[in-house]
């Protein structure tokens, strides 16, 4: 805590609170998000432990940097510390080219979803230790640095909070990306990532979720019908083809990270950008 000083709580995540922080030895600015362990079962924090090692272990450019944990005691709190990222979220960006009316180019849209499927192969087919999935895409988690880069952001937290812990159920939001298998209460599985993945890229596109409902019944019915509107007719065929393949209703028929790495579009702009 003391090798820390906190400069401003920016938000209320999923599961804790996050604050904007500065390293006191060289005066690096990164944020924590901050977790109530108090309430958690053994089993739970047996796994909050082992997710943070998986946390640890994520090194990759598209990916929120993981930087250290301090474990409270008397407070029963962790602190994850993470990397700053500068130019905040995909939902605030969604939210700016919405109310100036202006689409995001075609070229930028690429550019993100190269990068978020960079960043989901590292995870997907990570080699040493076991791969890890998301499990909660969605704009508000995915960051952007000082250069425009995407940054993943809490990979595998959402795991933590698992299903059956008490912060799954307190923090609800409306489950926009929730895929049709979620629904029917099958496995999250990588195929989900890949799902979610392309709503939010649908989202970018269209400057509005792919399925909007007033209630979750209504929003499962719409998720289920398989009826996707094109983006805007300014973008083109290929992007939206990409996109209904990644929304396909049928998880085997959507592209695994391998498949979408050697799509031309994409494979190109991470080769140069390697
Ligand atoms: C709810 N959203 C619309 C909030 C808008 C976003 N604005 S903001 O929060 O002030 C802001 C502005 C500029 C940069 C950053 N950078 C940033 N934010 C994180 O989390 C934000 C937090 C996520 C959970 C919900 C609350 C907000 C990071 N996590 C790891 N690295 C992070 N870097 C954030």
């Amino acid at each position: 805590m003391d090798n820390y000083e906190k400069i401003q709580e920016i938000g209320k995540g999923s599961f804790g609170s996050v604050s904007k922080i500065k390293r006191k030895a060289d005066g690096k600015v990164l944020v924590w998000k901050e977790l109530n362990y108090g309430k958690m079962s053994d089993k739970e924090k047996q796994q909050l432990v082992s997710e943070v090692n998986i946390l640890r272990e994520l090194k990759h450019p598209n990916i929120v940097r993981y930087y250290d944990r301090i474990i409270d005691k008397d407070q029963a709190k962790i602190y994850i510390v993470m990397e700053y990222c500068e130019g905040g979220d995909m939902a605030a960006l969604i939210k700016k080219h919405k109310r100036d009316k202006e689409f995001v180019s075609e070229e930028k849209i690429w550019k993100i979803l190269a990068q978020i499927v960079s960043g989901l192969y590292s995870c997907h087919r990570k080699k040493e230790g076991n791969r890890i999935l998301h499990r909660d895409l969605k704009p508000g988690n995915v960051f952007f640095d000082s250069s425009g880069n995407v940054r993943i952001g809490d990979f595998g937290l959402s795991r933590m909070m698992g299903e059956e812990s008490v912060y799954a159920q307190t923090h609800v939001g409306t489950p926009y990306y929730m895929s049709p298998e979620q629904i029917s209460d099958q496995k999250y599985n990588e195929k989900s990532d890949i799902w979610s993945a392309g709503c939010v890229i649908y989202e970018l596109s269209a400057l509005r979720a792919p399925f909007e409902a007033t209630n979750q019944i209504q929003l499962a019915m719409k998720i289920k019908s398989g009826k996707i509107e094109r983006i805007p007719t300014q973008y083109s065929d290929e992007l939206f083809k990409v996109i209904q393949s990644m929304m396909s209703l049928e998880k085997d028929q959507r592209p695994s990270v391998d498949d979408l790495m050697t799509i031309p579009k994409i494979s190109h702009f991470l080769k140069e950008n390697q």
